[in-house]
């Protein structure tokens, strides 16, 4: 029933909507040079496209053809905005470095994302003006710098061990195959978690945070009907609207917890100060937050919902990218045998128990099993929709201000023009053949100098916390290779099929066996 009457007010809008094109095309109205892409017929292209993004394996492989036919930018009618795709690194370049300023702005948020963003006032999407920048610099400065990424060294260390002793458990010493995503996804979420809140909270506690969070983010692609004209939607999909309000509300409860016991605590800390007792609190995100004063709104304060916001933005922007490329690069592990052997050689050569952080500017070969894992396995296959502050021209055509800019990151790290067999797992492509250093031109991933490959978008709005994710990486892939070794579940071949969830996963999450080290030799 909810189903006809949709697709009757779908029908009726198009016709409208329809109406108006034509009318417009009598009227002769100028229309500015957008980039080529496919005729769209109002309202059912949006919704064909949507289809094709949540269920029909993306909108790549499409991408990629319409790229033949059209060139290397490209104009979709996708909601109710135009949405351009840039796909080459040349335009790249171009657009967010050379015009980065132009290319800085966010789209206006869409009906569910507006309430999970309090209305675009989080980092990833504000608009670009001061409070973006308030909120980034306050992330940049207090949390993401590397004399604060070196206080939480300790709290990488408690992790750590968290996830060798549920791997040891699990796989009972090397007895049974581990399902290795829970296993790495459980120990981010406990770091992230630290790192906002600043406690070493128990598992269970941990377990009830990431079950919020994930929740939200897994079912939010199931939303996407609500953003098409939300008055209407509102009154047809009642039900929906309740579920996702219920989600958000289960968070908050959470949050909101956690955040008051954090600024109790803050309090009485200052009291004990006042009255000179030797205590502090360690560093956390929260605390920067609840300082934070917002210039342009009369000095206020964040509010709670605010402060909610940022808090699940730093947990999904932190857990889920990185465990997604650790079980990449881990699943590349398991499949080529001699990178494994060749990268535990290079560990094994520093003769310690344990890697320490320091240890890892020692190990290139570390640093380029990464990378290649970001190239070919980047865990966003696009940056988050941009927009542009004015209209701008580029490669000869308009990127109007009301469209959504597009950056296909996943097919600018395999162009076959830049990089040898690109869908190959080779990480020696990162090191000089002289004498087996990192080639730093190739390792940069900034796409500051050249766009090569930009795991973590390009420009002003790239991912802040590029240093501290590299970080997470190394260490715990290098401590995962010194502590076991990892070979694939008898008679299992790796399969390296993606699915897109809020990054893009192994379809086929990795089952591996392992064996600590210590019983091998
Ligand atoms: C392997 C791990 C990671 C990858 C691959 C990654 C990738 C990205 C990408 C592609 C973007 C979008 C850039 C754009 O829109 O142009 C982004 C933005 C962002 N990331 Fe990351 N990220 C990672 C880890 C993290 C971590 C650990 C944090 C925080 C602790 C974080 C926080 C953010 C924030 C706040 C933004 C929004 C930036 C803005 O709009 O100004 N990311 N990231």
């Amino acid at each position: 029933m909810e189903d006809s009457i949709w697709w009757i007010i779908i029908i009726t809008l198009s016709f409208c909507a329809t109406l108006k094109v034509v009318f417009n095309l009598l009227l002769q109205t100028p229309k500015k040079q957008l980039p080529p892409g496919p005729v769209s017929i109002p309202i059912i292209t949006s919704l064909q496209w949507l289809r094709k993004k949540s269920f029909s394996g993306g909108l790549e492989p499409t991408l990629r053809n319409l790229k033949t036919k059209y060139g290397p930018i490209i104009t979709l009618s996708i909601g109710q905005r135009k949405s351009i795709f840039i796909t080459t690194s040349s335009l790249v370049h171009q657009a967010m470095i050379q015009n980065g300023a132009l290319f800085a702005d966010r789209p206006p948020a869409l009906a569910t994302s507006k309430i999970i963003s309090n209305n675009q006032h989080n980092i990833t999407g504000a608009s670009y003006g001061p409070l973006w920048r308030l909120l980034r610099r306050n992330l940049s400065l207090q949390i993401l710098h590397p004399s604060k990424i070196n206080a939480f060294s300790p709290a990488r260390k408690w992790v750590l061990n968290i996830i060798k002793e549920s791997i040891k458990k699990e796989s009972k010493s090397g007895k049974n195959p581990l399902f290795l995503v829970d296993h790495i996804q459980f120990g981010m979420f406990c770091l992230l978690v630290f790192m906002c809140f600043g406690e070493k909270l128990d598992e269970k506690k941990i377990g009830e945070i990431e079950s919020v969070q994930r929740n939200l983010l897994l079912r939010f692609g199931g939303f996407e009907i609500l953003i098409f004209f939300p008055t209407f939607t509102k009154i047809f999909f009642r039900k929906k609207w309740q579920d996702f309000y219920k989600l958000r509300s289960e968070q908050e409860k959470v949050l909101i917890h956690l955040i008051r016991s954090r600024q109790q605590q803050m309090r009485k800390t200052s009291e004990d100060e006042n009255h000179h007792e030797e205590k502090s609190l360690g560093l956390c995100y929260v605390d920067s937050l609840l300082n934070l004063e917002l210039p342009d709104e009369g000095g206020r304060k964040l509010t709670e919902h605010e402060i909610v916001g940022l808090c699940s933005e730093f947990l999904d922007a932190g857990t889920d990218t990185t465990s997604t490329a650790l079980q990449w690069v881990m699943a590349n592990l398991v499949k080529h045998q001699e990178i494994q052997s060749k990268l535990f050689d290079e560990i094994r050569r520093l003769n310690s128990d344990e890697i320490q952080e320091e240890d890892l500017k020692k190990l290139p070969y570390l640093k380029a099993v990464i990378l290649e894992g970001l190239r070919r396995h980047p865990p966003g296959h696009f940056v988050l929709p941009h927009a542009v502050t004015q209209d701008v021209r580029l490669d000869g055509y308009v990127v109007p201000k009301e469209a959504t800019v597009n950056i296909m990151i996943a097919e600018i790290g395999w162009d076959p023009k830049i990089w040898e067999d690109p869908m190959v797992f080779k990480p020696e492509r990162f090191l000089n053949e002289e004498d087996g250093s990192l080639n730093e031109e190739l390792s940069d991933v900034t796409g500051n100098k050249e766009v090569k490959m930009i795991p973590f978008g390009a420009g002003r709005r790239m991912c802040p916390a590029s240093g501290l994710a590299m970080l997470h990486l190394e260490y715990f892939v290098a401590n995962l290779i010194k502590e076991f070794k990892w070979s694939a579940k008898v008679g299992d071949d790796i399969d390296f099929s993606e699915k897109q969830e809020f990054t893009v996963v192994m379809k086929n999450p990795l089952w591996a066996h392992v064996t600590p080290r210590e019983h091998q030799d």
